[in-house]
């Protein structure tokens, strides 16, 4: 839910609150009735005003003109045709349609002339009442987007039933709008009796689809509107809300700008004071991301850190084709919790390693020299003898180091300037020490340029980090879907990017899915671990001959527990630094790996075009790392399937992959049984005849009768690297 500044909270006027101000007695020159509420409203606190545009006159005009004739008096239906063709040709309203005075196709004229009225009186936002029912929504999304289209500036926003109540009370109703003093939708529970029994996500599968109905309308708006940025939502809160539901997480991803609460909405407490149910209280909360919020007031979170970040889509580091600033070293170097992290996996190998020899270690890829400064620590509170070899390619930083070498170091370091993959280094290391690793851990090149630096590290030498891995889920965002696509060019929605996700929320759930196969809600792509034995090398210079060992595959099955709209895979990494101290983002155990820690947001990969994934289907998505001699870059896919009751098989039904749970990754040569199962891919998979059973065409008994049929896909995206890489 995207809460671009602090909320501001509104209040209402009705059409008679109006009149009534108009009937009192006033002053020549006093202010308008609009005017008058409206400074009333702001002397008692409130920040802005909404109220209806037009008048009775205008309804009644209107309706006179354009609804259809009465077929009784055919003189008076052939006047009001003249008099509304008359209208459509010079849209207008008179003085006493309108508040603010300082059918059918007709429905958009009229709406057009309301919103360039609003738009000449400079309103920023018309928020705009819902569809009458399901059945009109593709109508009332093509008028909005005309609207749109012919106006330049105004915001209109969409009030919607957070649900549509009646499904509670075991009856679906047509979603007419409530009144204009915030009346409730018809067939809902009275808000003063909030007995909503929604209990847990899984007691509500059969009714989740007539939960998600007023979401899947605003999906259809928004759609046919195709995501116009002007266009919002303003949130009916009228409907009871349940104390905790994953049911309404789906509204998270979405462009909230107002919240709808009628005073019907507040209930007495036990003091006769008015509050809001406890689950429209929780549910305002988490909405305002009162969490985010309290957090970032606080120094050392990284919503603290983030500020201003949130949604803000980054390109990915290049630290090996470009030269960092030092005001990007500096940014890393605020982060305590990773440099106290290798700290103790530094402490914990050099007490470990076997002997009383000195110990040799390399800080490779140091910049401007956290992990040498840690690393001369860790020896010290060791008591071990050892000496450090500081590798960096970057010039620039390498004066810091040079600084830093005479002031702090001494003769406890030999700096070595040059690229770790060609650079000679006078000894081999017991213990190379390194950190390049990107959101996706793999994606700073982190696999290449260690390979480099085995050349100076002993075979039974440690590598700090010695294992990475790299973690997908499907997420919905309209922001973020926005965001990508404002580039206007495939490039911009074939990049991954480096985002602090909000207005974010995960589609996927836990649980097998309705086949048995889907994995956990964020799962597991592949694994790097160092020292690796697998690569062939030069016997001459010790690098590896080609860098197709660097290539990884993955293909992960989700389960859609609730509709949503996929628009993107979140990327997360964690790394094994030493022993059982690591670096993780991974949402569900960073608190417990590495809390508060700043440096890494997650990695957004875009969709070109969203795709609609309906309630309890399962989403296959595919992701390649892939290589040539210059380049790194991935290529990512996804395929939605639905269980189908009793559907006859097809030959174009595909069997979803049979995969682990835990989702453990394979390198090359690693095992085949208990690991992702590797798509078809050009470079890695023409050898492989395991890849072959995951996309024979054979239907799934799925149980009770039911199959996964395939219902949609996306495009392949960035293929052979066209839009993004990584230069290696
Ligand atoms: C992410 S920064 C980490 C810097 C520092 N170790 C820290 O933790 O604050 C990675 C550093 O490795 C350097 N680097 C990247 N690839 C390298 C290579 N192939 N050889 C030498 N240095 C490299 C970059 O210039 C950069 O200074």
């Amino acid at each position: 839910m995207s809460w671009e500044n602090a909320a501001s909270i509104s209040t209402l006027f009705s059409l008679e609150d109006i009149t009534k101000v108009a009937k009192e007695p006033r002053k020549p020159n006093a202010l308008t009735p609009v005017l008058a509420l409206s400074a009333e409203a702001r002397s008692k606190g409130y920040d802005l005003v909404c109220l209806p545009l037009t008048t009775e006159k205008w309804k009644k005009r209107w309706t006179e003109m354009c609804l259809l004739p009465s077929g009784v008096d055919s003189d008076a239906d052939m006047a009001a045709e003249q008099r509304a063709e008359a209208w459509r040709a010079k849209p207008g309203f008179l003085l006493e349609e309108v508040t603010y005075n300082t059918a059918r196709s007709r429905v958009g004229v009229a709406l057009q002339q309301e919103l360039a009225y609003a738009s000449y009186l400079n309103i920023p936002t018309a928020i705009l009442p819902p569809p009458r029912s399901r059945e009109h929504v593709s109508s009332y999304a093509r008028t909005i987007h005309a609207c749109l289209k012919s106006s330049s500036y105004i915001h209109l926003s969409i009030r919607l039933p957070i649900y549509n109540p009646s499904v509670l009370e075991g009856r679906l109703t047509p979603m007419t709008s409530p009144s204009s003093s915030g009346g409730l939708l018809p067939g809902s529970p009275t808000p003063s009796t909030p007995r909503l029994v929604v209990p847990d996500d899984r007691r509500t599968e059969t009714t989740s689809g007539n939960l998600d109905a007023t979401w899947e309308m605003w999906d259809v708006i928004r759609s046919i509107c195709d995501y116009n940025t002007r266009l919002s939502l303003t949130l009916d809160l009228t409907p009871p809300l349940p104390i905790k539901s994953s049911l309404l997480s789906k509204w998270k991803a979405e462009p909230i700008r107002h919240l709808f609460l009628p005073s019907s909405t507040f209930i007495a407490n036990t003091k006769g004071y008015p509050v809001l149910p406890k689950g429209t209280q929780s549910f305002i909360r988490e909405s305002m991301t009162a969490s985010i919020f309290q957090a970032a007031m606080t120094s050392g979170t990284v919503e603290n850190f983030a500020q201003g970040y949130q949604d803000y889509l980054q390109a990915p580091l290049q630290p090996l084709m470009d030269n960092l600033q030092s005001v990007t070293y500096q940014t890393f170097e605020q982060d305590p919790v990773k440099y106290h992290n290798y700290e103790e996996a530094i402490f914990q190998a050099l007490v470990d390693w076997p002997g009383e020899e000195k110990i040799i270690m390399c800080v490779a890829g140091a910049g401007r020299g956290p992990l040498v400064a840690r690393s001369l620590s860790a020896i010290e509170r060791s008591g071990r003898d050892a000496f450090i070899y500081v590798v960096e390619k970057n010039p620039n930083a390498y004066i810091t180091l040079q600084g830093r070498k005479e002031a702090e170091w001494g003769d406890k370091v030999t700096l070595l300037f040059g690229d770790m993959r060609f650079i000679e280094v006078p000894e081999k290391a017991d213990i190379l020490i390194s950190e390049l690793l990107g959101s996706f851990g793999d994606n700073e090149l982190s696999p290449e340029c260690l390979d480099g630096a085995m050349r100076f590290l002993k075979p039974d030498g440690i590598s700090i980090p010695s294992s990475y891995t790299a973690h997908l889920a499907p997420l919905s965002s309209s922001k973020l879907y926005n965001e990508a696509r404002a580039g206007k060019d495939d490039k911009s929605v074939e990049t991954p990017y480096v985002v602090m996700f909000q207005a974010v929320n995960i589609l996927s759930g836990d649980g097998g899915g309705t086949s048995g196969h889907c994995g956990p809600q964020i799962q597991e792509c592949w694994e790097f671990e160092h020292p690796r034995r697998d690569a062939v090398v030069d016997e001459r210079t010790g690098l590896p001959l080609t860098n197709s060992h660097n290539a990884r595959s993955a293909t992960m099955d989700f389960f859609i527990p609730h509709a949503g709209v996929l628009h993107g895979l979140a990327g997360y990494f964690e790394a094994v630094l030493y022993g059982n101290i690591g670096l993780s983002i991974h949402p569900h155990r960073k608190d417990r790996i590495s809390k508060d820690m700043l440096s890494w947001f997650p990695l957004f990969f875009p969709f070109k075009d969203p795709l609609y994934l309906p309630s309890n289907s399962e989403l296959k998505v595919s992701i390649w790392r892939l290589t040539n001699q210059r380049q790194v870059w991935y290529e990512w896919h996804a395929e939605a399937f639905l269980n189908i009751l009793g559907a006859p098989p097809t030959d174009n039904d595909v069997v979803p992959s049979p995969r682990s749970a835990s989702g453990n990754s394979f390198a090359n040569g690693g095992p085949l049984f208990g690991s992702p199962v590797r798509s078809p891919s050009p470079f890695v998979d023409s050898n492989d005849p395991f890849d072959r059973r995951s996309f024979r065409n054979e239907s799934l008994d799925a149980g009770g009768g039911s199959r996964l049929v395939k219902i949609s896909q996306t495009s392949l995206h960035n293929p052979g690297g066209r839009s993004s890489w990584i230069g290696l």
